[in-house]
């Protein structure tokens, strides 16, 4: 990551002044099982994709984010030795700092939470699972957590969801106009996010959302793309592989307003 001053002076014709940029750490968890996906040999964070393991693509999008002051990135105890000896180099010339992650998933961020540096203003948290996030994508998920403080990247539910009995027969069709389904990254003012996970007790949580939630406190969706998927089964590794070639390439100009209704994430 590049250095900068936490502020950039600006100017015109009306005055010159200070604006404060604010500060993001970026937590991205890899140290799950990988039980869904399958494969004898590699966890899906370290499974190839497009020449590079899952984990950098998904890291890569953010280590040279000049507001991204800091990237951890969280492996499973049985999986250090060994990420240290393939990748170790790797994550050293990104800047990126090595967590040993716990049982849940919530576990595992909370041992990077306890690194991020007191400078810092935002935690964002994206599973180490999501190589295809779009640089736009970020750029509106981070605009928006520091106009509220909390906000996720979410795509509407499309299909017809149904309730389903342990006998495969359907109980409910499942109204979904409200739905939605989380991804990441999940963004919160550190602060927030120390409060929330101070809170965590022994309740089990899959997102980061759910705690701040439960604090409470407000947290914004995002529109985002299905296309920015999680790598669960060997299928979706297939299907990343597509996405990558049609991704939205960084945009020049500056993200629309989060909140903006044309959204090109149809
Ligand atoms: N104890 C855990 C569990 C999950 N994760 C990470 O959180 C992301 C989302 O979790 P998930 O997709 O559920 O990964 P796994 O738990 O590995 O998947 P499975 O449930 O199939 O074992 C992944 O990048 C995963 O590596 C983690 O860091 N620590
Ligand atoms: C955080 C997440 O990706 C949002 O959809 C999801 O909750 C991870 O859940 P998992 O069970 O750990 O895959």
């Amino acid at each position: 990551m590049r250095p900068s001053l936490p502020f950039y002076l600006y100017s015109d014709w009306r005055s010159v002044g200070f604006a404060f940029v604010a500060t993001f750490a970026v937590i991205l968890p890899a140290a799950g099982k990988s039980s869904r996906f399958g494969d004898a040999f590699y966890k899906k964070p370290f499974a190839p994709l497009e020449n590079r393991p899952v984990w950098m693509h998904a890291a890569e999008k953010f280590s040279n984010r000049p507001e991204v002051k800091q990237l951890l990135i969280v492996i499973s105890p049985e999986d250090k030795d060994d990420f240290d000896e393939k990748f170790g180099g790797n994550a050293a010339m990104m800047g990126i700092e090595v967590v040993v992650g716990g049982t849940e998933r919530s576990d595992s961020v909370q041992a990077a939470l306890s690194r991020v540096r007191d400078d810092i203003d935002f935690v964002a948290v994206h599973d180490a699972a999501r190589p295809c996030v779009a640089e736009e994508w970020i750029d509106r998920v981070f605009a928006a957590a520091e106009q509220t403080g909390a906000a996720l990247l979410a795509a509407p539910v499309t299909a017809t969801l149904k309730r389903v009995g342990n006998d495969k027969i359907i109980r409910e069709t499942v109204p979904r106009e409200t739905l939605w389904e989380a991804q990441t990254p999940q963004v919160f003012r550190r602060q927030l996010l120390l409060d929330a996970y101070a809170r965590r007790g022994t309740e089990l949580a899959t997102d980061d959302a759910q705690l701040v939630e439960r604090l409470p406190h407000p947290v914004t969706v995002v529109p985002c793309s299905a296309m920015n998927l999680k790598i669960t089964s060997k299928d979706d590794l297939r299907l990343a592989a597509a996405i990558l070639k049609v991704l939205p390439k960084p945009t020049l100009l500056s993200a629309p307003h989060p909140f903006a209704d044309d959204h090109l994430w149809r």
